[in-house]
């Protein structure tokens, strides 16, 4: 794929110093993975500033600098100045024009919030194909054309990257395509110029306090979903103040709205609902018609993005039949209160889950806690180098379990027992209810061996992760296994006893 710079910079200010026919070959916005005729994007960074590889970035090939200021470069006569007013912007606009707007070709669904967003686009994902359509899934566990599965580190990619996975799709023949929309991407403009069909909101709660420092920041990252620089079909859920926001403010656009929620006024609604420990019964009321049907997720928020997929999959044309079709046969979301076989035998329920916020933990572990006829044992960690302030919080909601055994997520460059410091702030009350043990895999054996029949062992925090980071490394380290070893473990050790 080749552009003239003048057909990559179609639509941004900009001004070109150099020759505006110069091939492009490619698009980069880190030095060391320039390529000979790429576009080399200079960046003011959080941390750094882009336009200081500049000159990194021309000896491994880029023809094109993107600035934001002339950058000068003495030796570098054959190198094309493209001057911008924000490199972002161009970044991604650039990216768009670079596979010619891919996103054009099927129907793109952004589903944004706190929590939910990976599992709604996974029922998305499964509603398109119940119709015998073809998709393609973008978000925190992967990226998905089909059955085709590549990783990704970001939830949301930088705008070069998912404009070529979204040219891939089109390649595919993809017809939808579901992605979760992060705050950090909106704020970094790494959607900016993909045009949506549907944009969804599931929740705000605390995350991200790190990035955004206020509240109010992290909202308005996620509204720009729902402004006129994505115009969209909408889905809503209202279950919270940010969701009746985003609501009134789309409403007063005159935009096709279906709201979402427990809320009496929410288009889409449960009437009845009854809980299982492997699957939910609920009678939906779907603007006014009803539809009763069992799916097989747990717990109460995953009502919530029962009812956000279902809306997202009228919003796109399929009828009720057909989706709740889908939802009924719907499949285990990757590490979302994913059960580990082993111990179900002996009559203890051991589940997976990606519960990282403060009020996703609560949720999960009242989920668990009203399931069980047991004790319900927690255990659970923080991330470092990620939002600190949201650590005590969390220690608090763990207390809603019987016991906590409070343990490492991934402490990144931070110091793991400092983290832990930060997490019992919040657990003061629960005094003789907790216990630490900053090694996971030691974590999990602990509760296994303290569970007993009629028990239930969640562990919180990287559901589908199959590595810890621990200072810069990165070491393997899969939950579901690392339980399920420790399990064969415990019970050939009693075995042996007996
Ligand atoms: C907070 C955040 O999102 N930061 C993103 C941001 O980094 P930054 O502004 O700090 O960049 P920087 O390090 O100052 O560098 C400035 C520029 O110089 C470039 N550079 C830097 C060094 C070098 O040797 N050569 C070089 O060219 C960088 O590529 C960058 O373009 O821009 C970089 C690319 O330009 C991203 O890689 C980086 O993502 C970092 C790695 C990250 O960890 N992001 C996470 C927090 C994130 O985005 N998470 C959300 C998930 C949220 C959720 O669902 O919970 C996600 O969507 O994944
Ligand atoms: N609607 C919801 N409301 C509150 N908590 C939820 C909801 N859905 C899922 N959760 C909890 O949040 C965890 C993460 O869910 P999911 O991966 O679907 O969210 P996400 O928004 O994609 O998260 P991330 O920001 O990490 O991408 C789940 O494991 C569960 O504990
Ligand atoms: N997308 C989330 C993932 C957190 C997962 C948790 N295991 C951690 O490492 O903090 C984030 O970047 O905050
Ligand atoms: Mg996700």
């Amino acid at each position: 794929m080749a552009q003239t710079c003048k057909e990559l910079f179609e639509g941004v200010e900009c001004t070109v110093l150099g020759n505006p026919d110069d091939q492009v070959t490619g698009l980069a916005y880190r030095s060391d993975a320039v390529k000979p005729g790429d576009a080399f994007f200079c960046i003011v960074g959080l941390s750094t500033d882009g336009h200081s590889f500049a000159q990194d970035a021309i000896d491994r090939g880029a023809k094109v600098l993107v600035v934001e200021r002339k950058v000068y470069l003495a030796d570098a006569t054959d190198v094309t100045e493209v001057v911008v007013k924000d490199s972002r912007k161009a970044m991604a606009r650039a990216s768009a024009n670079f596979y010619r707007h891919p996103s054009r070709a099927f129907d793109l669904v952004g589903v944004t919030g706190t929590n939910g967003k990976t599992t709604t686009t996974y029922l998305v994902e499964s509603i398109v194909r119940e119709a015998g359509k073809r998709t393609g899934v973008i978000g925190t566990v992967g990226v998905r054309i089909g059955d085709a599965a590549q990783k990704s580190s970001r939830t949301t990619p930088e705008s070069p990257d998912l404009q070529r996975m979204f040219s891939d799709m089109r390649d595919a023949h993809v017809d939808v395509v579901a992605m979760e929309v992060s705050s950090h991407a909106l704020d970094l403009l790494r959607t900016w110029g993909a045009d949506f069909a549907v944009t969804a909101f599931t929740n705000l709660t605390q995350d991200h306090l790190d990035y955004h420092h206020t509240f109010e920041a992290y909202f308005e990252a996620k509204a720009k979903l729902f402004s006129k620089d994505y115009p969209a079909k909408r889905v809503i859920c209202i279950d919270d103040a940010w969701g009746r926001e985003l609501l009134r403010r789309c409403s007063a656009a005159e935009e096709a709205v279906i709201s979402t929620g427990f809320a009496q006024d929410a288009q889409i609604r449960p009437v009845e609902v009854d809980y299982g420990l492997g699957s939910t019964t609920v009678t939906l009321d779907v603007r006014g018609a009803r539809h009763t049907f069992t799916y097989p997720l747990v717990g109460a928020f995953n009502v919530e993005n029962v009812m956000t997929a279902f809306g997202i999959g009228l919003q796109l044309g399929f009828s009720a039949a057909d989706i709740i079709d889908a939802l009924s046969g719907a499949g285990q979301v990757p590490g979302r209160l994913e059960r580990v076989a082993g111990p179900a035998e002996a009559g203890i329920g051991v589940y997976v889950d990606y519960a990282h916020t403060p009020d996703a933990l609560k949720k999960a572990v009242d989920s668990i806690r009203d399931l069980t006829s047991g004790r319900t044992i927690c255990v659970f960690g923080c991330g470092g180098d990620r939002d600190a302030t949201k650590r005590p919080i969390m220690g608090g909601a763990a207390l809603d379990a019987d016991y906590v055994v409070v343990t490492s997520d991934n402490p990144r460059t931070e110091d793991a027992l400092a983290i832990i410091d930060d997490i019992l702030v919040g657990m003061v009350p629960g005094e003789g209810r907790y216990e630490v043990e900053p090694d996971r895999r030691r974590a999990i054996e602990r509760a296994l061996r303290i569970a007993r029949p009629g028990d239930a062992v969640l562990i919180a925090g990287k559901g589908h992760e199959d590595y810890q980071i621990i200072g810069t490394e990165v070491h393997p380290f899969d939950d579901r296994i690392v339980a399920a070893q420790e399990w064969e473990r415990i019970a050939a050790s009693a075995g042996e006893e007996a």
